[in-house]
């Protein structure tokens, strides 16, 4: 640094663009985990940047950590509608703290679809678009295939990572696949689950390859998610939904009641099904825990469908979900053959709008208080947490806390 003379970098120093002076986001924190945290912010009026929402990652630890270098290097060279814009990085240089800039997303699909369940639970109907699904699907196949064509992997799609744009943003309505970063509860054991991350560690949108020790992700794995995403978006419930019983620290990749919960609704694979499935790593704990799989004989993907959702086995829709849906990673289509589906092609079509200029139903994001911060850094403190070893025990000390607080704020 000696090379840089003083009086160059306090020049330097006093040009640089701040994020604190450009942008107000204090206590407007959206997001949080062990990525870093999320704001929702607006640009002060002196920032040159134009009007409208931005979110502002705050990227966890400091200076220029392997997965920022990463998430920078890759999201720059990224440009396509339907994936997440990179607007701008801070470098601030006094904590060096990095700070990421992007068109703000008012909406995600684990939202939205929880507010679809929701609203079915108290019978009351969420008016939308009939090409409302297929309009989302088109543009999570749109972004994955322009991803895949930079040989850029996801593998982790899932129902959060996929953002929709709201009413004020130009690009309403528009699909943004996104990768929010993982929360380890770990990092945070008292923050409110549905604080730290919508949906925790879970293996619901993980191919049966992953979990039978396939050592290395492909874009059929990120098909294999949108097959799930599918069928989630028609039916308002996770496809593979597993209780998370034993620890999530399990390193092995084998996850018996994923499995267990993958055949139940799709069928065992057959040998026809599935040449390559006896030369994966752990076929032999399958075979030990399924055997030759004849108790899931009757089930199939179209008895599911067609029983729980009276989804016809004939329709696009399911032949296109069957595809994705297949067992054998090599017969899933590709993010392009997917996009020359019929269902694509069929009226209705999709639209750039998701919600085609219907009323958007969700609320806006709800902002992290920072006081519950300092309360769990509290509790934490007196409690002095064990690691959590499983989401029960996570879940149990979380209700303590949450107990702690309330008996804190009535005597205080
Ligand atoms: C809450 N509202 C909101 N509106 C807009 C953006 C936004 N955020 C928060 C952090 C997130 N950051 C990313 O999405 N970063 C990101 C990092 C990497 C990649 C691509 N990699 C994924 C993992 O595998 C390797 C490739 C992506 C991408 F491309 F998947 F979108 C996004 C973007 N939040």
């Amino acid at each position: 640094r000696a090379w840089m003379d003083a009086d160059f970098r306090r020049q330097l120093s006093a040009r640089r663009e701040r994020v604190e002076d450009a942008f107000e986001f204090e206590g407007r924190k959206v997001g949080r985990g062990s990525y870093g945290q999320v704001f929702k912010t607006k640009p002060r009026s002196c920032a040159d940047a134009p009007a409208g929402d931005y979110a502002l990652k705050q990227i966890e630890g400091s200076g220029l950590s392997m997965s920022a270098c990463r998430e920078i290097a890759l999201l720059r060279e990224l440009k396509h509608p339907n994936v997440i814009s990179l607007k701008q990085v801070y470098l601030a240089h006094e904590t060096r703290q990095i700070w990421l800039l992007f068109d703000y997303a008012e909406h995600d699909l684990w939202r939205m679809i929880n507010f679809h369940a929701s609203a079915k639970k108290c019978n009351s109907q969420v008016s939308l678009p009939p090409n409302f699904t297929k309009s989302i699907m088109h543009q999570i196949l749109c972004g994955i295939h322009y991803l895949h064509s930079n040989w850029v992997l996801h593998r982790d799609l899932k129902p959060a990572n996929i953002l929709v744009m709201g009413a004020t943003s130009p690009e309403r309505g528009r699909v943004k696949i996104a990768d929010l970063g993982l929360a380890r509860l770990f990092h945070q054991p008292l923050t409110p689950l549905t604080e730290i991350d919508p949906v925790v560690v879970t293996f619901w949108y993980r191919a049966p390859e992953l979990l039978l020790g396939a050592r290395h992700y492909t874009k059929a794995i990120d098909l294999w998610a949108i097959g799930c995403i599918m069928a989630e978006l028609i039916t308002d419930k996770p496809l593979f939904y597993c209780k998370q019983e034993e620890d999530i620290k399990t390193s092995s990749p084998y996850n018996r009641d994923q499995l267990e919960r993958i055949f139940s609704v799709m069928g065992f694979p057959s040998q026809q099904d599935w040449r390559d499935l006896p030369h994966l790593p752990k076929y032999g704990d399958l075979v030990r825990n399924f055997g030759t799989g004849q108790q899931y004989a009757r089930f199939s993907l179209g008895r599911h469908m067609s029983r729980s959702f009276g989804m016809s086995e004939t329709s696009p829709e399911f032949r296109l979900l069957s595809r994705l849906l297949a067992m054998d990673p090599l017969r899933r289509p590709s993010a392009r053959e997917a996009l020359e589906d019929r269902y694509f092609l069929e009226e209705p079509r999709p639209a750039a709008d998701v919600f085609n200029g219907f009323d958007i139903p969700y609320g806006k994001r709800d902002f992290i208080s920072d006081s519950s911060d300092n309360k769990d850094d509290l509790a934490r403190q007196q409690q002095s947490q064990p690691v959590h070893a499983s989401l029960q025990q996570y879940q149990q000390s979380h209700q303590q806390a949450l107990l702690l607080q309330q008996q804190q704020q009535q005597l205080s």
